[in-house]
């Protein structure tokens, strides 16, 4: 027989002997070193003291180095910042009070004084105590844009037949104007408010969206801003960061990087957040982690920040003041109002019950109860136009009129009339009670209701009304013919700028392409953020890291030093499957990481704030997702700690070819089963349905692997064809080939009855004269007894060369690549609003 190089016929099974001392060793060291590194970074990271020291020491702001590249800003640059502001800024402060007026009716009397003043009285404290107190010029113009409304409607197909949610609203609003969207719960604010934004996918849409009289196109989604109740930023950032990820992705690509911080240092002071720019934004880390960071208020703040950052023309928030308390709500809300009067933006904001104070700030009001319109107009009108109805206010009784008002058109539930008065207590009540809001509504802006012809047109759309609903038609005109005097006097106010590109003096508010960076540009700044939410979660690096270790060095220690005989055959055959079983479960640690990537991504794909495939490709070539440690660096150290300290430890096959080719198969089955695990997260509507589907395919992947199983035992055998879709399958193939190709281990000390057993048992198939074969030589000592394990290969009937195994991993992890981007896309399609 030739002799094999690998055939170790002396091999007694020693401790250590076949071990692989110069490769666990080096792999377990330096996974410790490098989960200490992380370690260091986070006690630093929770030391202000040493904080401040590094900084003192490299002379920069770590705040503001983001690791983000180009987003990187020094001390020196932030207090000149700190100047530059205040150079800017100019002592004219703005009241909150002023009112747009002019076509309001006479304010109800009952709106009571004292309130107003001490509204009055506090507002002006928070405006003018705040860090960004005074008035700050502007570089950038907002296009003013009045966007009108006619006839909106919206219902959904319910198993139990057509939900109407929202029928027939009418209003407009002028840019400078904040207007208040008000209801019960349920009144249908927020559908309504998602129409209006064009953030609206699904439900049956009528009706139809002016933008300075003309229809609004898809295009007009980048002119505003949507500020959701909760916001989406990565709990690590600072705020600087937060502003300078924004400003990338949104500002337009043409833009310095001098420009773009000026303006980020601008919007900063005009939120009242220049003290602030160096906090961390805090939260939940996806991991369950809490950080303490900017207050509920200033969060806020931030996020109003970020939505008028472009300066967009229309600016929605949802809630703005919800999960605030009375003075934060105040504070955020005179901001607020000092932007819109100073910038022009129209401002539509839902909002609960808001204390008189800011109830004052509001110009306008919209009230929806049921799904129909009750009230539209301006704020001091609603008490005057009920009154004419018969519903008369009281200010002793009812309090602040904005609560009155929900008292009153609040149906379903009993209202007493010593508390309540004459109120609105059945939907018939409600009913006629909107129509002759809308009928009274159409005569004085001398509009005419528009037939809707056929069915609504479907939210599918991304303009969500029907291009053609949009146009103003024959019947979306005034009753002489003409567009409403509102939509005409806005397009001659040269509001017309909006849908086009370059604004007058290249305002970023009217960059009308499709996104404001490029896609390369896009790429980078998503990598930054990915990679700068690792950074600042080391803890949970170094966590994973050492948690890959230890399970290495307790299998390897299982298995330790397995010597090169026929008896270890069994323990080789088990370790290579162990080795990607192991792999196939350890994504699951990171489901819940995938589950929070998908809402963040949802979030921003609302806002179309990026190309989706620089969003992917900067998570595939770098990243897992915002906040996610799992990045493929990352993962690939962690498989590779864990694959090399086992393979060290017991002593697989141990030439240099064989370790880079186990090392690249589990490697490559990790990324396969993290990708897998990341797919189900997007394509399933929740975290328990994501297990369902991810249990689903491990177990697929385990039974059909071949290790559990001979296939040709099988009586369904069809079944058996399954096991082309089991990424474990081709694995376990690569790996055993890795292992076992043209190997021959020594039998010569002979094996013992249960060893035999074990090779009789591992055979079933085997003939008689085979299984005496086996019974002679591997149960008696003889030196020149050897194993070739090309027959353990034989009987699993791996045929295929490695090369060709491992081919077909890759495509199936480009195959899984696809599949989760295409499932992004519809998750964003679908689940959007
Ligand atoms: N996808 C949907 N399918 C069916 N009904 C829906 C759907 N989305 C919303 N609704 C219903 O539409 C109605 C209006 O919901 P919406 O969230 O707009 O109200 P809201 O005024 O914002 O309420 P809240 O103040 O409580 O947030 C509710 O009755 C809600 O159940």
């Amino acid at each position: 027989m030739a002799p094999n190089p690998l055939l170790r016929p002396t091999a007694e099974g020693a401790w250590g002997q076949t071990s692989i001392l110069a490769l666990w060793i080096p792999i377990v060291s330096f996974a410790h070193v490098f989960a200490a590194f992380w370690l260091l970074k986070t006690w630093m990271l929770n030391s202000p003291g040493l904080r401040a020291a590094a900084r003192k020491a490299k002379g920069a702001a770590p705040g503001l180095r983001s690791g983000l590249g180009s987003r990187a800003s020094g001390k020196a640059e932030l207090e000149a910042a700190s100047d530059a502001v205040a150079i800017q800024v100019s002592t004219a402060h703005v009241s909150p009070f002023e009112t747009a007026g002019a076509a309001a009716p006479a304010p109800a009397a009952s709106e009571a004084a004292s309130a107003s003043e001490r509204g009055a009285e506090e507002v002006f404290q928070a405006l003018e105590t705040g860090p960004g107190a005074l008035a700050v010029s502007h570089s950038v113009n907002v296009a003013p844009s009045t966007l009108e409304w006619q006839g909106i409607g919206c219902s959904y197909n319910a198993p139990t037949g057509p939900k109407e949610v929202l029928a027939d609203i009418w209003g407009i609003a002028q840019p400078g104007e904040m207007q208040a969207l008000l209801g019960p719960s349920g009144a249908g604010k927020s559908t309504f408010m998602d129409i209006l934004a064009l953030r609206k996918s699904v439900g049956n849409l009528s009706g139809r969206l002016l933008v300075n009289g003309a229809r609004a196109s898809k295009r007009f989604i980048k002119k505003t801003a949507y500020v959701p109740q909760e916001d989406n930023f990565v709990p690590t950032m600072t705020t600087w960061e937060v502003m300078s990820f924004y400003a990338d992705i949104i500002l337009p690509g043409r833009w310095s990087s001098e420009r773009r911080k000026a303006r980020i240092r601008e919007v900063l002071a005009e939120v009242g957040l220049a003290h602030a720019h160096r906090t961390i934004v805090g939260g939940t880390l996806p991991g369950g982690l809490m950080m303490r960071g900017l207050s509920g208020g200033e969060r806020k703040r931030l996020a109003i920040a970020t939505g008028i950052l472009a300066a967009p023309s229309v600016l929605f928030l949802d809630e703005p003041t919800s999960g605030l308390d009375s003075f934060a709500a105040l504070t955020v809300m005179g901001y607020l109002k000092r932007m819109v009067r100073e910038q022009s933006h129209v401002v539509i904001a839902s909002i609960h019950q808001p204390r008189s104070a800011i109830w004052l700030m509001f110009d306008a009001v919209t009230l929806l109860a049921s799904g129909r319109l009750m009230y539209h107009g301006p704020r001091e009108g609603v008490t005057a136009w009920f009154g004419s109805l018969g519903y008369s206010y009281d200010p002793n009784l009812h309090g602040v009129p904005s609560d009155w008002a929900l008292d009153l058109v609040a149906i379903g539930f009993a209202k007493p009339a010593r508390f309540y008065g004459n109120t609105i207590s059945t939907r018939e009540d409600l009913l006629s009670a909107s129509a002759a809001f809308k009928s009274h509504y159409l005569q004085q802006n001398g509009l005419t209701s528009p037939k809707l012809d056929g069915p609504a047109a479907s939210g599918a759309t991304p303009g969500v009304l029907s291009p053609q609903s949009h146009a103003i038609s024959a019947s979306a005109v005034s009753a002489d013919g003409s567009p409403s005097a509102a939509v005409l006097a806005a397009a001659a106010a040269g509001a017309e700028a909006l849908l086009v590109d370059g604004p007058p003096g290249g305002a970023a508010g009217g960059d009308a392409r499709k996104y404001a960076s490029s896609a390369w540009s896009q790429y980078k700044t998503l990598f930054g953020r990915e990679l700068l939410s690792i950074t600042r979660n080391p803890f949970d690096v170094a966590g994973r890291t050492l948690t890959f270790a230890w399970v290495g060095i307790v299998m390897g220690s299982l298995y330790y030093g397995t010597p090169f005989t026929a008896a270890s055959a069994r323990s080789r055959l088990n370790l290579v499957f162990m080795l990607l079983s192991f792999y196939c479960l350890m994504p699951y640690v990171s489901m819940g990481l995938y589950s929070s990537d998908k809402k963040f991504y949802l979030a921003d794909a609302s806002s179309q704030l990026y190309r989706p495939l620089a969003y992917y490709l900067a998570k595939a070539s770098g990243a897992a997702g915002a906040g996610i440690s799992a990045i493929t660096p990352f993962q690939v150290v962690s498989a590779c700690v864990f694959g090399l300290t086992v393979y060290g430890m017991a002593g697989l096959r141990p030439d240099p070819e064989s370790i880079l080719k186990s090392g690249f198969i589990n490697t490559t089955m990790y990324l396969i089963a993290s990708q897998v695990l990341h797919a189900c997260a997007v394509i399933a509507p929740n975290q328990d349905v994501a297990f369902m589907l991810s249990i689903l395919w491990t177990t697929i992947q385990l039974l059909l692997s071949g290790f559990f199983v001979n296939f040709p035992e099988v009586l369904l055998y069809f079944i058996t064809y399954l096991r082309y879709l089991s990424a474990a399958y081709f694995s376990f193939e690569a790996g055993s080939i890795n292992e076992f190709g043209g190997v021959l281990l020594s039998c010569a000390q002979g094996m013992s009855d249960t060893e035999v057993n074990f090779m009789l048992g591992a055979f079933p198939n085997s003939s008689d004269v085979q299984r005496n074969q086996i019974n002679m030589f591997f149960g008696r000592s003889d030196p020149n007894c050897v194993l070739d394990t090309n027959s353990i290969l034989t009987y699993f009937n791996f045929r295929r060369p490695f090369w060709m195994s491992a081919c077909i991993l890759l495509g199936y992890l480009g195959v899984c690549h696809v599949l989760t981007f295409v499932a992004m896309l519809v998750a964003a399609r679908r689940e959007r609003r």
